[in-house]
């Protein structure tokens, strides 16, 4: 056994766990929602622990792909059988974390169906439609995706090419493939798995088209599961990751299905053609929204599990002497690897408490969906856009430094990172490639900053900032004596400034070219004022959940969200210093305020990582073990390698043998 375990564990993490200012139980249960929350997690742990049908026949990463697609099958039909273990209402609570625990970060056949069909069919269908699909869907005698994006388009909706044509003489539409940039591509679960889709075409009436509108559709036999004829499809291939889901795609050839396979809760064609339009032109993108706002805190769990590993690691990795002698430290202990990592960790905090915010704010839009209300629709449209984008990015980027700060070890896939990386940032392209979705935000930015422009500005809460006259300097005097009010303020000073710059060079653009050039060419500074605006949104709201904290908590906490804030400021130090609004020594303070959070934060990190109450079998890394062996699990799992199934491989007789030899020959 390792000099470094002691009662089963690393006696470094060991060290570390005993030097916690806080419970962590207690901090894990505000994190996650209440004591009950915890609770029920350590139940569903517990479920899928002793269920031996979770469990993989050897670590995914020596899966061929497809061993990975039968294994995600086998895994997810047991899953769905058992949903009874879990509140199936609290999709966003328990239903994450039950298949984050048993599915992995593969993704699955029923991927789609979870997360797009089953929403499309729920928001979107009148009610006979409901009645008639949704109990199939929820009792999985039929499986369905989503597709939508084409081999020539995605992001462009209106340019999309797969054509619905009504015809009122059998009352049915004819679904077509015109081009070969029309084929769906990219559809979750599409490839081998489903045998449904929610298409989304152009809807022909009257020889007029009337735009994208999804309608539900049979690819495949129920019973042989062979494509139904008129239907072309099949996988794409592998992706840089999740290639536990066969993702595919899809031809029509004048393939007919019924009018009611068109979804008629917003927008109908009555059988004589008629069409009648939604009461908002966008209420058909409603499941994307959807997605979009429960994305966030699934990145927030992946960046989460991404500082996890890379905390606990360095608590567990010593390398380096700075005292000849004295033995070798704690990598943890170095303040570079504090400042790659913590502000990671301090990242994933803010993006979790931003994902209640915006479901809270989705089941409210739902709500008022339901009373015919659209008034929130463009306000969650921006919110959910906005954060998508920077939450993922900033995801992605936070991944990769976790990885770099493992050193070598975190460039193996026992580390977990290559798998999380490659899951997470799928995310900076679905669901709306970010840059696109960050310029859908700056048209919400733009009118506010017109109203504000007019006088008339009646803003929503959220850009209520815009409309403010702020100060002209900040208020910053000592980094002890910087309040949350100030900090606000001075990250609303930057963004407002942002938002007005961005406008102001739209609206001289527009005095001398053609509208959309003046869009384009300040379509950067327009992404600017997008990301400040929603950075802005997540420090007010990491920040406030601090406050109204327990004072134990708070205490720790107040140092992660000021460490957010701060990195922010002092990474970005130019837009402050801009005009003068802040002086140099200003920013000096600043910086000198994120050292203090790094070393307020080092004596706790494991405990703060462990409130987040990641199981190892969650975190699937043998880096990010609880109990901190990672040589021995290193070694062990290398064992898994399909090399090591005999001492010489096939490879020695074919090809080195013969080169060593006939070198050796001529010696
Ligand atoms: C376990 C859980 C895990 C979580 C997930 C992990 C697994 C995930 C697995 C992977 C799953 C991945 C699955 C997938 O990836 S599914 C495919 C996802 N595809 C996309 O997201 C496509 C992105 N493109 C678009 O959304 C549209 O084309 C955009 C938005 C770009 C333009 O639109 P359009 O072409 O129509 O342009 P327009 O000029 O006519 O209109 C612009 C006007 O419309 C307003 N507008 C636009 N949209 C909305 C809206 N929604 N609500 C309210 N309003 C909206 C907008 O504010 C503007 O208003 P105004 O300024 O004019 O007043
Ligand atoms: C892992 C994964 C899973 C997916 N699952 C599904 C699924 O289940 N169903 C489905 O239908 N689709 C799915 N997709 C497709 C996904 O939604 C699209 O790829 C995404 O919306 C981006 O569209 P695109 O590929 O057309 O990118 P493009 O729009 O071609 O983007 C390429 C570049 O062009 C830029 N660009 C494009 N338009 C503009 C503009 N107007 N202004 C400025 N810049 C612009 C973008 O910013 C980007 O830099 C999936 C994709 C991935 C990666």
């Amino acid at each position: 056994m390792s000099r470094w375990i002691q009662n089963g564990d690393n006696v470094d993490i060991t060290k570390e766990r005993k030097n916690a200012t806080f419970n962590t139980e207690r901090m894990s249960a505000w994190i996650h929602g209440g004591d009950e929350v915890l609770k029920r997690r350590r139940e569903i742990l517990d479920y899928v622990k002793s269920n031996p049908d979770f469990k993989d026949p050897i670590p995914v990463e020596f899966l061929s792909r497809e061993e990975r697609v039968s294994n995600g099958t086998r895994k997810i039909v047991k899953m769905t059988d058992n949903t009874d273990q879990i509140d199936g209402a609290d999709f966003f609570g328990e239903g994450m974390y039950f298949q984050s625990l048993v599915m992995g970060r593969d993704l699955h056949p029923l991927s789609l169906h979870y997360i797009m069909f089953l929403p499309t069919l729920q928001g979107q269908t009148d009610d006979e439609q409901l009645d008639e699909w949704l109990p199939k869907a929820i009792a999985r005698s039929i499986v369905g995706t989503y597709a939508q994006t084409e081999l020539g388009h995605g992001t462009n909706l209106s340019k999309l090419e797969t054509t619905a044509t009504y015809d009122p003489s059998t009352q049915e539409f004819v679904l077509h493939s015109p081009t070969i940039t029309a084929a769906k591509w990219w559809p979750g679960g599409l490839g081998k798995s489903s045998n449904h889709a929610i298409v989304v075409a152009q809807l022909y009436t009257k020889g007029q088209c009337k735009g994208p509108h999804p309608f539900i559709v049979q690819l495949r036999d129920l019973e042989t599961h062979k494509p139904m004829k008129g239907v072309r499809l099949g996988d794409i291939g592998p992706k840089l990751g999740i290639n536990g889901s066969d993702n595919g795609f899809l031809l029509f050839d004048k393939y007919r299905i019924p009018r009611k396979a068109m979804l008629m809760r917003y927008s109908k064609v009555q059988p004589d053609g008629t069409y009648i339009a939604p009461a908002h032109s966008k209420l058909g993108y409603g499941t994307m929204v959807f997605v979009r706002s429960i994305m966030i805190k699934d990145q927030a769990t992946q960046l989460g599990a991404a500082a996890t590993i890379a905390t606990r690691y360095s608590a567990v990795r010593r390398q380096g002497e700075p005292v000849v002698g004295n033995g070798e430290i704690q990598i943890l202990d170095y303040q570079t690897q504090q400042y790659r990592v913590f502000p990671q960790l301090a990242r994933a905090f803010a993006f979790l408490f931003a994902a209640y915010e915006i479901r809270d704010l989705y089941l409210r839009l739902t709500e008022e969906l339901t009373h015919g209300n659209t008034e929130l629709l463009p306000e969650i449209h921006a919110l959910s856009s906005g954060l998508k984008s920077v939450v993922s990015w900033d995801t992605a980027q936070g991944i990769e430094q976790c990885r770099l700060s493992c050193g070598g070890h975190g460039y193996s896939q026992a580390s977990a990172f290559p798998e999380i990386y490659g899951y997470a940032v799928g995310g900076c392209t679905y669901e709306g490639e970010n840059l696109v979705m960050l310029l859908q935000v700056a048209r919400y930015l733009v009118k506010a900053a017109e109203e504000t422009r007019k006088g008339t500005s009646n803003l929503a809460e959220i850009c209520g900032y815009i409309s403010k006259t702020g100060r002209r300097t900040s208020s910053l005097t000592s980094i002890a004596n910087y309040t949350t009010d100030q900090i606000i303020e001075d990250l609303e000073h930057v963004a407002r400034k942002q938002v007005f710059h961005a406008y102001d060079k739209l609206k001289k653009a527009q005095q001398h070219v053609k509208p959309e050039d003046a869009w384009n060419q300040s379509s950067v500074e327009l992404a600017k004022a997008s990301r400040w605006h929603v950075r802005l949104y997540l420090v007010k709201t990491f920040l406030k959940k601090v406050d109204k904290a327990p004072e134990d908590l708070k205490k720790v906490m107040i140092h992660v969200a000021r460490l957010y804030a701060f990195d922010i400021i002092s990474s970005s130090s130019g837009n402050f210093l801009e005009e003068g609004y802040m002086r140099p020594d200003q920013i000096t303070e600043i910086k000198e305020g994120v050292y203090e959070c790094l070393a307020k934060i080092r004596p706790v990190a494991v405990s703060l990582v462990d409130s987040w109450d990641y199981d190892d079998l969650e975190l699937k890394s043998v880096l990010g073990k609880r109990d901190g062996n990672v040589y021995e699990a290193l070694l062990q799992w290398a064992q898994n390698s399909q090399l090591n199934k005999s001492d010489v491989i096939p490879t020695f007789e074919k090809y080195l043998g013969p080169m060593m030899k006939d070198a050796r020959s001529k010696l």
